[in-house]
Protein backbone atom coordinates (compact mmCIF):
# COMPACT_ATOMS: atom_id res chain seq x y z
CA UNK A 1 0.00 0.00 0.00
CA UNK A 2 0.80 3.82 -0.79
CA UNK A 3 3.08 4.44 2.93
CA UNK A 4 3.17 8.11 3.14
CA UNK A 5 4.62 9.89 6.29
CA UNK A 6 1.99 13.08 7.47
CA UNK A 7 2.97 16.36 8.28
CA UNK A 8 2.71 15.51 12.31
CA UNK A 9 4.69 12.30 11.73
CA UNK A 10 7.35 14.24 9.83
CA UNK A 11 7.50 17.35 13.02
CA UNK A 12 7.74 14.48 15.48
CA UNK A 13 10.57 12.66 13.58
CA UNK A 14 12.70 16.16 13.82
CA UNK A 15 12.19 17.00 17.49
CA UNK A 16 13.47 13.27 18.37
CA UNK A 17 16.36 13.33 15.71
CA UNK A 18 17.26 16.71 16.80
CA UNK A 19 16.97 15.87 20.49
CA UNK A 20 19.04 12.47 19.58
CA UNK A 21 21.80 14.23 17.90
CA UNK A 22 21.56 17.27 20.50
CA UNK A 23 22.42 15.34 23.44
CA UNK A 24 25.57 13.66 23.29
CA UNK A 25 28.25 12.40 25.76
CA UNK A 26 30.62 15.90 26.20
CA UNK A 27 33.59 14.53 23.43
CA UNK A 28 36.25 15.70 26.40
CA UNK A 29 34.52 12.94 28.56
CA UNK A 30 34.77 10.34 25.27
CA UNK A 31 38.06 11.47 24.82
CA UNK A 32 39.58 10.09 27.89
CA UNK A 33 38.71 6.52 26.56
CA UNK A 34 41.81 7.00 24.46
CA UNK A 35 43.96 9.04 27.16
CA UNK A 36 43.49 6.95 30.40
CA UNK A 37 45.81 4.06 31.19
CA UNK A 38 44.81 0.45 30.63
CA UNK A 39 43.94 -1.52 34.10
CA UNK A 40 40.82 -3.61 34.94
CA UNK A 41 40.30 -0.69 37.76
CA UNK A 42 41.45 1.94 35.22
CA UNK A 43 38.73 0.57 32.49
CA UNK A 44 36.04 -0.10 35.17
CA UNK A 45 36.49 4.03 36.26
CA UNK A 46 36.72 5.41 32.83
CA UNK A 47 33.54 2.80 31.91
CA UNK A 48 31.61 4.24 35.56
CA UNK A 49 32.14 7.76 34.03
CA UNK A 50 31.13 7.06 30.71
CA UNK A 51 27.76 5.21 31.64
CA UNK A 52 27.42 8.11 34.30
CA UNK A 53 27.30 10.46 31.84
CA UNK A 54 25.16 8.91 29.28
CA UNK A 55 22.52 8.59 31.88
CA UNK A 56 23.22 12.44 32.17
CA UNK A 57 22.10 12.56 28.51
CA UNK A 58 19.77 9.95 28.61
CA UNK A 59 17.60 11.99 30.92
CA UNK A 60 18.20 15.30 28.99
CA UNK A 61 16.95 13.11 25.48
CA UNK A 62 13.80 11.38 27.14
CA UNK A 63 12.60 14.53 28.96
CA UNK A 64 12.66 15.68 24.75
CA UNK A 65 10.04 13.54 23.66
CA UNK A 66 6.69 14.42 23.01
CA UNK A 67 4.37 13.41 26.10
CA UNK A 68 6.79 11.92 27.82
CA UNK A 69 6.55 15.07 30.60
CA UNK A 70 2.64 14.50 30.56
CA UNK A 71 2.72 11.12 32.14
CA UNK A 72 2.66 10.42 35.50
CA UNK A 73 5.86 11.37 37.55
CA UNK A 74 6.72 8.15 39.32
CA UNK A 75 5.70 6.47 35.83
CA UNK A 76 8.68 8.73 34.20
CA UNK A 77 11.31 7.31 36.90
CA UNK A 78 10.34 3.98 36.23
CA UNK A 79 10.64 4.09 32.38
CA UNK A 80 14.25 5.43 33.10
CA UNK A 81 15.44 3.48 35.26
CA UNK A 82 13.99 0.44 33.57
CA UNK A 83 15.46 0.92 30.19
CA UNK A 84 18.99 2.85 31.36
CA UNK A 85 20.71 0.07 30.52
CA UNK A 86 19.34 -1.20 27.20
CA UNK A 87 19.13 2.99 25.60
CA UNK A 88 22.87 2.48 26.89
CA UNK A 89 23.08 -0.65 24.71
CA UNK A 90 21.94 0.94 21.65
CA UNK A 91 23.89 3.90 22.30
CA UNK A 92 27.24 2.53 23.30
CA UNK A 93 26.50 0.46 20.00
CA UNK A 94 26.59 3.46 17.70
CA UNK A 95 30.30 3.93 18.42
CA UNK A 96 31.02 0.20 17.45
CA UNK A 97 29.06 1.49 14.36
CA UNK A 98 30.25 4.70 13.00
CA UNK A 99 34.10 3.43 12.98
CA UNK A 100 35.51 6.17 15.02
CA UNK A 101 38.74 7.54 12.94
CA UNK A 102 40.42 8.39 16.21
CA UNK A 103 40.06 4.81 17.45
CA UNK A 104 37.44 4.98 19.68
CA UNK A 105 36.01 1.68 18.63
CA UNK A 106 38.78 -0.47 19.31
CA UNK A 107 39.75 1.62 22.54
CA UNK A 108 35.83 0.77 23.82
CA UNK A 109 35.76 -2.43 23.35
CA UNK A 110 39.27 -3.08 25.03
CA UNK A 111 38.23 -1.19 28.10
CA UNK A 112 34.74 -3.49 28.03
CA UNK A 113 36.45 -6.40 27.87
CA UNK A 114 39.07 -6.02 30.08
CA UNK A 115 36.72 -4.24 33.06
CA UNK A 116 36.03 -7.36 35.25
CA UNK A 117 32.93 -8.17 32.88
CA UNK A 118 32.80 -12.48 32.96
CA UNK A 119 33.44 -13.99 29.38
CA UNK A 120 29.85 -15.67 29.74
CA UNK A 121 28.33 -11.81 29.72
CA UNK A 122 31.06 -10.37 27.24
CA UNK A 123 29.95 -13.60 24.68
CA UNK A 124 26.59 -12.51 24.06
CA UNK A 125 26.81 -8.35 25.09
CA UNK A 126 29.48 -8.56 21.73
CA UNK A 127 27.19 -10.66 19.61
CA UNK A 128 24.47 -7.72 20.07
CA UNK A 129 26.71 -4.93 19.23
CA UNK A 130 27.75 -7.15 16.09
CA UNK A 131 24.16 -7.72 15.21
CA UNK A 132 23.39 -3.79 15.66
CA UNK A 133 26.77 -2.77 13.58
CA UNK A 134 25.52 -4.98 10.62
CA UNK A 135 21.95 -3.07 10.51
CA UNK A 136 23.50 -0.08 9.31
CA UNK A 137 20.69 1.84 10.56
CA UNK A 138 19.97 5.25 9.37
CA UNK A 139 19.93 8.16 12.65
CA UNK A 140 16.17 8.26 12.57
CA UNK A 141 16.17 4.50 12.83
CA UNK A 142 18.61 4.70 16.04
CA UNK A 143 16.80 7.42 17.73
CA UNK A 144 13.55 6.22 17.26
CA UNK A 145 14.34 2.86 18.21
CA UNK A 146 16.11 4.41 21.86
CA UNK A 147 12.87 6.17 22.34
CA UNK A 148 10.49 3.09 22.15
CA UNK A 149 13.10 1.02 24.42
CA UNK A 150 12.03 3.97 26.66
CA UNK A 151 8.44 3.76 26.44
CA UNK A 152 8.08 0.20 27.21
CA UNK A 153 4.41 -0.58 29.04
CA UNK A 154 5.61 -3.59 31.44
CA UNK A 155 8.55 -1.97 33.14
CA UNK A 156 8.37 -2.74 36.81
CA UNK A 157 6.49 -0.46 38.82
CA UNK A 158 4.95 1.64 35.80
CA UNK A 159 1.41 2.29 37.39
CA UNK A 160 -0.55 3.97 33.72
CA UNK A 161 0.78 1.85 31.29
CA UNK A 162 -2.18 2.28 28.70
CA UNK A 163 -0.54 6.19 28.70
CA UNK A 164 2.84 4.88 28.04
CA UNK A 165 1.19 2.15 25.41
CA UNK A 166 -0.48 5.31 23.43
CA UNK A 167 2.70 7.09 23.02
CA UNK A 168 4.80 4.31 22.33
CA UNK A 169 2.10 3.18 19.29
CA UNK A 170 3.18 6.35 17.87
CA UNK A 171 6.76 6.18 17.56
CA UNK A 172 5.91 2.40 16.01
CA UNK A 173 3.68 3.90 13.33
CA UNK A 174 6.61 6.01 12.67
CA UNK A 175 9.44 3.53 12.61
CA UNK A 176 7.19 1.34 10.71
CA UNK A 177 6.58 3.71 8.34
CA UNK A 178 9.98 5.17 8.36
CA UNK A 179 11.61 1.38 7.84
CA UNK A 180 9.22 0.28 4.55
CA UNK A 181 10.46 4.36 2.74
CA UNK A 182 13.73 3.59 3.85
CA UNK A 183 14.05 0.25 2.90
CA UNK A 184 11.79 -1.20 0.22
CA UNK A 185 13.79 -3.93 -0.70
CA UNK A 186 14.13 -5.53 2.90
CA UNK A 187 9.92 -5.87 3.63
CA UNK A 188 11.07 -7.86 7.20
CA UNK A 189 13.76 -4.95 8.71
CA UNK A 190 10.95 -3.05 10.51
CA UNK A 191 10.57 -6.66 12.60
CA UNK A 192 14.55 -7.36 12.60
CA UNK A 193 14.74 -3.97 14.33
CA UNK A 194 12.09 -5.27 17.41
CA UNK A 195 13.93 -8.12 17.66
CA UNK A 196 17.10 -6.37 18.52
CA UNK A 197 14.66 -4.49 21.38
CA UNK A 198 14.03 -8.74 22.81
CA UNK A 199 17.71 -9.25 22.42
CA UNK A 200 17.97 -5.84 24.47
CA UNK A 201 15.51 -7.16 27.35
CA UNK A 202 18.16 -10.84 27.93
CA UNK A 203 21.03 -8.38 27.86
CA UNK A 204 19.50 -6.22 30.59
CA UNK A 205 18.90 -9.56 32.51
CA UNK A 206 22.90 -10.54 32.22
CA UNK A 207 24.11 -6.92 33.00
CA UNK A 208 21.61 -6.64 37.05
CA UNK A 209 24.21 -10.00 37.34
CA UNK A 210 27.29 -7.77 35.77
CA UNK A 211 26.71 -5.26 38.70
CA UNK A 212 26.20 -8.00 41.43
CA UNK A 213 29.74 -9.32 40.44
CA UNK A 214 31.42 -6.23 39.91
CA UNK A 215 29.80 -5.60 43.70
CA UNK A 216 30.97 -8.52 44.78
CA UNK A 217 34.64 -7.42 44.11
CA UNK A 218 33.82 -4.16 46.00
CA UNK A 219 33.88 -1.83 42.84
CA UNK A 220 32.05 1.49 43.36
CA UNK A 221 29.34 2.91 41.61
CA UNK A 222 28.43 6.69 41.19
CA UNK A 223 25.40 8.28 42.78
CA UNK A 224 23.18 8.72 40.23
CA UNK A 225 24.18 4.98 38.77
CA UNK A 226 23.62 3.85 42.13
CA UNK A 227 20.22 5.62 42.00
CA UNK A 228 19.17 4.55 38.55
CA UNK A 229 19.76 0.79 38.88
CA UNK A 230 18.87 0.45 42.97
CA UNK A 231 22.55 -0.18 43.92
CA UNK A 232 24.20 0.13 47.38
C1 LIG B 1 29.21 1.41 35.33
C2 LIG B 1 29.99 0.92 34.10
C3 LIG B 1 31.19 0.06 34.49
C4 LIG B 1 29.07 0.12 33.22
O1 LIG B 1 28.24 -0.85 33.71
N1 LIG B 1 27.59 -1.39 32.68
C5 LIG B 1 27.96 -0.77 31.54
C6 LIG B 1 27.47 -1.06 30.23
C7 LIG B 1 28.27 -1.76 29.32
CL1 LIG B 1 29.83 -2.28 29.83
C8 LIG B 1 27.82 -2.06 28.02
C9 LIG B 1 26.55 -1.60 27.62
C10 LIG B 1 25.72 -0.90 28.52
C11 LIG B 1 26.20 -0.63 29.82
CL2 LIG B 1 25.22 0.24 30.93
C12 LIG B 1 28.90 0.21 31.86
C13 LIG B 1 29.58 1.13 30.91
O2 LIG B 1 28.52 1.79 30.20
C14 LIG B 1 28.81 2.59 29.11
C15 LIG B 1 30.03 2.57 28.44
C16 LIG B 1 30.23 3.43 27.33
C17 LIG B 1 29.20 4.28 26.89
C18 LIG B 1 29.36 5.17 25.76
C19 LIG B 1 28.23 5.68 25.10
C20 LIG B 1 28.33 6.56 24.04
C21 LIG B 1 29.59 6.97 23.61
N2 LIG B 1 29.95 7.83 22.59
C22 LIG B 1 31.26 7.87 22.60
C23 LIG B 1 32.00 8.71 21.62
O3 LIG B 1 33.23 8.53 21.52
O4 LIG B 1 31.31 9.56 20.95
C24 LIG B 1 31.81 7.06 23.57
C25 LIG B 1 30.73 6.47 24.22
C26 LIG B 1 30.63 5.57 25.31
C27 LIG B 1 27.98 4.26 27.58
C28 LIG B 1 27.79 3.42 28.68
Amino acid sequence: EKVEITKEQRTLMKVIVDAYSTHQIPQDVAKKLLQEQYSADENFLLLTEMATSQVQVLVEFTKNIPGFLSLDREDQIALLKGSAVEAMFLRSAQVFSRKMPSGQTEVLEERIRKSGISEEFIIPMFNFYKSIVSLHMVQEEQALLTTITILTPDRPYVKDQQAVERIQETMLELLRKLCVLQRPQEPQYFARLLGRLTELRTLSHYHAEMLTSWRTNDHKFTPLLCEIWDVQ
